[in-house]
């Protein structure tokens, strides 16, 4: 049972922030159930304390080895010197989760005690309104079941779902960074809207409720994007001058090649640190 379960976050950014928020509004996990680590941002960590009501570390030796389930989410170049500050005290009864972008199990199991389980995933800061798009594998000495225990948490704060670990590093430059492209073209929207005339608030507004609904289509129909465009461009009329634009312009080739481009890197981050791995 989750909502029985004691985690620990290694790392207390971005990633961290947005999944135990999400944990927390779902009501799966209890604030007093979390405690939150990092490196050196004493502030960082006080504020997340206050925000949410969770633990902030004090003797991270002592709360490792109460957690249940343990968090990876520091950035992939500082696993290495936070799994020598903590791998040995992790035991094959817990369990470890990381969403470190590249970085295999395999990597990881090598710094922990033979035995320990490790799930990796993929989330995206969509985790904060429980909306993240997640996608998870077990390692080695991971089962099936505590597949399903990460699957739950991952489950309480979007959808999940399961693939070989070889395509996370894909994951990672589609959905993992998704929402940076995403909000990049809202960005670019925001500043059109206001070239033909219309404030700030209203292209926010307008925009906002235009992905939502568009994303909300592509759901509840299932229909697939191609058709929904086409419902929205009369012969001759407004979307048709719009799109023409578009297509002087190559963008399906440049979003192929921006999430080819963030997959290879999160490959390479992965190799690079594979090969700086403490022997
Ligand atoms: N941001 C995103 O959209 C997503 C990020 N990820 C992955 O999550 C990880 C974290 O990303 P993000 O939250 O954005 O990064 P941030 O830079 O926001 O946070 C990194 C955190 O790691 C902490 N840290 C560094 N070294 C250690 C250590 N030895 N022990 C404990 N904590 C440590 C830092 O502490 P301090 O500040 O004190 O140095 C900081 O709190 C990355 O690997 C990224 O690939 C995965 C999915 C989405
Ligand atoms: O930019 C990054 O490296 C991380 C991984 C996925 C999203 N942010």
């Amino acid at each position: 049972m989750l909502a029985e379960k004691l985690l620990f976050f290694a790392g207390a950014g971005a990633i961290s922030e947005a999944m135990l928020k999400g944990l927390l509004e779902a009501g799966v996990v209890p604030a007093e159930q979390i405690t939150v680590n990092n490196r050196k941002n004493r502030e960082r960590l006080f504020q997340l304390g206050q925000s949410y009501g969770i633990h902030i570390s004090q003797q991270r030796e002592q709360e490792i080895a109460a957690a249940d389930i343990i968090i990876l989410a520091m950035k992939p170049f500082d696993i290495h010197q936070a799994l020598q500050e903590i791998g040995a005290n992790i035991t094959p009864q817990q369990m470890v989760i990381s969403v470190v972008a590249g970085v295999s199990t395999e990597t990881i199991e090598s710094q922990l005690v033979e035995g320990v389980a490790v799930i990796r995933a993929m989330p995206n800061t969509s985790s904060f309104v429980q909306a993240s798009a997640t996608a998870i594998s077990r390692g080695k000495h991971a089962t099936i079941e505590q597949l399903e225990q990460g699957k739950q948490i991952f489950a309480a704060i979007g959808s999940v779902t399961e693939v070989e670990e070889q395509q996370l590093d894909a994951v990672t430059g589609l959905s993992g960074s998704g929402p940076a492209y995403i909000y990049y073209v809202i960005e670019s929207l925001m500043q059109a809207g206001q070239q033909v005339g219309l404030s700030e608030e209203t292209c926010r507004e307008l925009l906002i409720q235009t992905l939502y609904g568009s994303a909300k289509m592509l759901k509840v129909t299932g229909k697939n994007p191609q058709e929904l465009r086409r419902q929205v461009t009369s012969p001759n009329g407004t979307t048709m001058a719009g799109l023409a634009v578009l297509e002087q312009g190559d963008l399906p080739d440049l979003l192929k090649k921006a999430v080819e481009q963030a997959t290879r890197r999160a490959t390479e981050m992965g190799q690079e640190i594979s090969a700086m791995q403490p022997t």
